[in-house]
């Protein structure tokens, strides 16, 4: 499988105050491959680390210490012409897709101007592609939204449009920072749906930023892995349907039990376990040990001493706890 990306022992670290003094640790020694054709899901609650994870993936943040690897060549080294080559290939997506969309630009010029730049092509041409492309992500018929701007469109047709024009690109990955997050629930399956077709029908290598533990289900039910950060480090890896159905960690378990459930009956029935702090861990260089200690039911001695390393427990599935399977 060739690689897209490669992320190796990145770190990012935060610093603010008189001096920048002051620092915070939002990522610590992550290491992450996406491959030709992969579907990745990237989930933890809210400060976490996983917008800033997806921005270096993208380039769009430089790590503090670390590399990433475009294509096998580290995107920080390579001369700036090389760069504007490769970055076609790795396109990012907003969570907020009217933000990221010009509002005076009719939807046929969101696309168009894009893709004339991209595949410089014109006339004709241009008029089919931005036409296909249109259909190709379910704004249909393609025509009768080309003289019609973003505002016209709900919160799920602008997100579909945000994809479209990173589509322009021929993208070989598509990283999406909470595609869902910004619309309507009944709208949200459909764009998971849509990156699945774009991974499945084209073999666009996807990237979703997720909260929302159904819709990382759905996404990688078929294939695909999901990554869970805690505390800006990877406390869970591996085969996503595997880490849902299975999961290894205590913070993975307790993210999986607490999302929410259809069912009244099973929701009202079922016991959650309690954490003993519900604090975002704050890092320094300083801090030792487990991120997840001060909250862990199970914590040791050795949690709040040691970090504990990503270990394989079974083919394609790794974990990071002192006291798994203890
Ligand atoms: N530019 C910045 N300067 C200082 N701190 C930052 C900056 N960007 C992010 N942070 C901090 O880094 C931590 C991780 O942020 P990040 O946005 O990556 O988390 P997240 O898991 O994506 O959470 P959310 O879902 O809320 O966006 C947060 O505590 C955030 O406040």
């Amino acid at each position: 499988m060739s690689k897209i990306i490669e992320i190796k022992d990145v770190s990012k670290v935060f610093s603010r105050g008189f001096f920048k003094k002051k620092h915070r640790v939002v990522l610590e020694d992550i290491n992450l491959e996406i491959s030709k054709g992969d579907r990745l899901v990237i989930v933890g609650e809210s400060g976490m680390g996983k917008t800033t994870l997806a921005r270096i993936m993208a380039d769009l943040e430089k790590p503090s210490s670390g590399e990433v690897l475009w294509f096998g060549e580290d995107i920080h080294k390579i001369d700036k012409r090389r760069r504007k080559e490769l970055r076609g290939k790795v396109q990012y997506v907003h969570q907020d897709p009217y933000a990221s969309l010009h509002p005076a630009k009719t939807i046929y010029k969101v696309i168009a101007d894009p893709l004339a730049n991209a595949q410089r092509v014109n006339g004709k041409t241009l008029y089919q592609r931005t036409k296909d492309l249109l259909e190709k992500i379910g704004l249909v018929p393609a025509e009768y939204f080309f003289n019609k701007y973003p505002h016209h469109l709900s919160g799920g047709g602008r997100q579909r449009l945000a994809i479209a024009r990173a589509l322009t690109t021929d993208p070989e990955v598509i990283i999406a920072d909470e595609p869902i997050s910004m619309i309507d629930m009944s709208l949200r399956a459909a764009i998971i749906k849509l990156f699945k077709d774009l991974n499945d029908l084209y073999g666009i290598a996807v990237v979703l930023v997720l909260h929302d533990i159904g819709a990382a289900k759905y996404f990688t039910f078929e294939k695909g892995e999901i990554v869970v950060l805690y505390g800006g480090k990877i406390v869970e890896k591996g085969r996503g349907i595997r880490i849902l159905e299975n999961p290894a960690h205590p913070y993975t378990r307790v993210l999986i039990n607490s999302s929410p459930i259809a069912d009244p009956e099973l929701a009202r029935n079922r016991v959650l376990e309690q954490l003993r702090s519900y604090d975002v861990p704050i890092r320094t260089k300083e801090s030792k040990g487990c991120p997840f200690a001060h909250a862990c039911n199970y914590y040791t001695e050795k949690c709040k001493e040691e970090v504990p390393p990503l270990v394989t427990i079974e083919e394609g599935h790794q974990v990071a706890c002192h006291v798994f399977g203890k």
